[in-house]
């Protein structure tokens, strides 16, 4: 590398699944408490950072993602990521380029603008040689999104509070999801609006304190996958088929196509099927095909959180 030539550092983040999504009644500051249970899996946007003299981002992806829907300007969670650490460390005016490239579908409720921001803290991290403690990182993370500490985290985890307190749980499983990718986007806080909406116009508007199921973490711990498809579960499928009535066209074609289970991922409208096996996710893959489903992947899981890919050192 030429003494002229900026250094860069490359990292890779994954998209995140919610194996149980538990939403209990909203608080004061118009967040949920959640129970949920998250999952990394095998579908990743990379995010290179270089030295520069001031904030930008570019962005590049895979065919099948809607780049339109992601802004290039400081609204960027990335952006916001870099500044907030860049003050974090009291760093005055350094600032850095940032180029994105996505492979995690756009408001998909596959937490990829929080991955972005949890590359972005490790990325600047490592170009700087700031050494943040791992704690300080996931209290950076917490205050940018709700998904962005698991992001840093990745494997399998607990989430609570508003999902940004993060533990990891046992899990000894190898396991097989197709991700059925939609067209449109759905806005988080639009189907969290939906669930207080039908809390209130079909149940009396109280809702219980969610639990994560014992049975889940029992076949978590246990590799079980049939223990798996009867424990996962997601209190946002209503309110998200209440805004989008045809997903419930994708739930009945992965049952017909033989998945263990359909699960809404996140807040929609992404939605994932588990399978026993990657000749099984194969199998299921064809006649989602074939049923019309054109972006469907078969991914493994669980997977590392955030990782410096490429170095300047
Ligand atoms: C649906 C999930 O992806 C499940 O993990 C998350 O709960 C959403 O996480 P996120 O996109 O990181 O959300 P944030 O950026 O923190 O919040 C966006 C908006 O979602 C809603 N929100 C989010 C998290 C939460 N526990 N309760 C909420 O009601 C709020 O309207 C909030 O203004
Ligand atoms: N780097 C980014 N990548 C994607 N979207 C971004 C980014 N920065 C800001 N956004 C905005 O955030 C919105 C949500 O994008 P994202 O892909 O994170 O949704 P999501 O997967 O549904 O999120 P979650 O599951 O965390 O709620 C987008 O519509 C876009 O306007």
């Amino acid at each position: 590398m030429s003494q002229q030539e900026a250094r860069s550092v490359t990292v890779r983040a994954p998209a995140k699944i919610n194996l149980f999504l538990g939403v209990g009644p909203v608080r004061p500051d118009g967040y949920h408490p959640l129970a949920t249970v998250y999952q990394a899996i095998a579908l990743y946007d990379d995010v290179t950072v270089t030295d520069d003299e001031r904030w930008s981002v570019q962005l590049t992806g895979e065919s099948r993602i809607d780049l339109a829907e992601v802004p290039a300007d400081d609204t960027n969670i990335a952006i916001r990521a870099g500044r907030l650490l860049v003050e974090h460390h009291g760093l005055g005016e350094r600032a850095a380029r940032i180029e994105i490239h996505k492979g995690i579908p756009v408001a998909g409720g596959l937490a990829g603008g929080s991955a972005d921001a949890a590359a972005t803290l490790v990325a600047l991290d490592r170009l700087w040689d700031l050494q943040t403690p791992d704690d300080e990182l996931l209290e950076l993370a917490g205050r940018l999104g709700s998904d962005v500490p698991f992001a840093l985290l990745g494997g399998t985890a607990a989430g609570t509070g508003r999902g940004e307190l993060v533990e990891p749980v046992a899990d000894t499983g190898s396991w097989w999801w197709l991700v059925v990718e939609n067209d449109e986007g759905l806005s988080t806080p639009a189907v969290y609006a939906a669930f207080d909406r039908l809390a209130h116009e079909i149940g009396d508007g109280t809702v219980a304190d969610p639990i994560i199921p014992p049975a889940l973490l029992a076949a978590l711990a246990e590799g079980d996958v049939a223990g798996l498809a009867a424990s996962v579960g997601n209190h946002l499928t209503d309110p998200a088929l209440l805004l989008r009535p045809d997903l419930a066209h994708t739930f009945e074609d992965a049952e017909a196509a033989g998945a263990l289970v359909a699960l809404l991922s996140g807040s929609g409208p992404t939605v994932l099927l588990l399978c026993e096996s990657m000749a099984h996710a194969h199998i299921v893959h064809r006649e989602m095909v074939d049923k019309g489903h054109t972006r469907v992947s078969a991914v493994p899981a669980p997977v590392s959180g955030v990782h410096v890919v490429t170095s300047p050192w």
